[in-house]
């Protein structure tokens, strides 16, 4: 797949602090590439370097696909962390204006500024000043502004912060939509399940360092190791006695048992002891979620996790 963005090497510091470090990756024509981790990462400066909003210390950023063509600048969307538009100025004046600084016909312009307050339940708001817009609009409105001029590359920066779930799937909808028309998009995210049900690949950062970068089905079979959840009166000492059980979460009478990454399910259940009390079992694998906060919190530790198969 053809490569639209690619950053290598990336590093910045702040003062002494050395905030992002040696990240490099990439994003593709028609994929959807997302960017975790916990707060504080260096998500959003990571974002901010690609958009040169600031200079990065060390590294590249080149917009260019594979057969070294640029992307021009007006071909960039981009949703910032930060939200806000001008407040005195009406919708569509405002949505007209951002189109005309990225050269972007205004006839074209409107009519995709319609169909899309339309798509987002603002019928009707293209009138309306933008002070008059609640929190969720006004986000529904500056997603619209960004890609308003179809770019060619979309970095979205929490798409999906401050919006309620039915506004949450419209977003993740349109996201995959213009994905599959071939945008190349970049977002960062807290919503795991999100990431996990349309992300097509993911960059994981943790303390500015890149801990996971790979297909999402790669880092679901090379780190989604298999859980068992029971629910039946069972002793702590028992649960963990059992082969390939690396942790056990007890509350009430259900009990998790963290499978080790080499445990083939149908033969680990065979080996279970006859005297265990099992009202339901169930076995999965661990989500994306659960991956993350593992990561987040140091609990497993990936920190010598390699490149995947990116
Ligand atoms: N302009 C700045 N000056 C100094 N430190 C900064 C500046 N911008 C960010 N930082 C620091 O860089 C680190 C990474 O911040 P960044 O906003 O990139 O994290 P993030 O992963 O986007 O976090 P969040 O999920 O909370 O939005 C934090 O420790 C933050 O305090």
């Amino acid at each position: 797949m053809e490569t639209m963005l690619s950053v290598k090497n990336l590093g910045k510091a702040f003062k002494d602090k050395q905030i992002i470090k040696d990240i490099s990756f990439d994003v593709r024509k028609g994929e959807i590439m997302a960017i975790l981790g916990p707060n504080g990462a260096g998500k959003s400066t990571t974002i901010r370097n690609i958009m040169g909003i600031m200079y990065p210390d060390a590294g590249t950023i080149d917009f260019q696909n594979s057969n070294g063509k640029d992307i021009p600048r007006n071909k960039i969307g981009y949703l910032p962390e930060e939200r806000g538009l001008y407040k005195n100025v009406n919708v569509m004046d405002i949505l007209l204006y951002l189109a005309e600084l990225k050269d972007y016909p205004l006839d074209k312009a409107k009519e995709r500024a319609l169909s899309y307050l339309k798509k987002f339940d603002l019928e009707g708001k293209d009138k309306v000043s933008v002070e008059e817009l609640s929190k969720g609009m006004g986000q529904k409105v500056q997603f619209i502004a960004s890609v308003i001029h179809e770019p060619e590359l979309l970095i979205l920066d929490e798409p999906f912060s401050g919006l309620d779930p039915v506004s949450q799937e419209l977003f993740k909808q349109e996201i995959r939509s213009l994905a599959e028309k071939g945008t190349a998009i970049l977002l960062s995210s807290h919503q795991m399940n999100l990431v996990e049900e349309m992300a097509d690949r993911l960059f994981m950062i943790h303390r500015g360092q890149k801990v996971i970068y790979g297909t999402m089905d790669d880092v679901k079979t090379q780190y989604a190791n298999f859980k068992c959840t029971i629910h039946g009166k069972n002793a702590y000492d028992d649960l963990i006695r059992i082969l390939g059980v690396q942790r056990v979460e007890q509350e009430d009478d259900k009990s998790i048992l963290y499978l080790a990454s080499d445990i083939h399910p149908a033969s680990w259940l065979k080996q279970l002891p006859e005297q265990l009390a099992i009202q339901e079992l169930t076995i999965d694998r661990i989500s994306l979620h659960e991956i993350f906060i593992d990561i987040a919190t140091d609990k497993n530790l990936l920190q010598e996790a390699g490149e995947l198969h990116a």
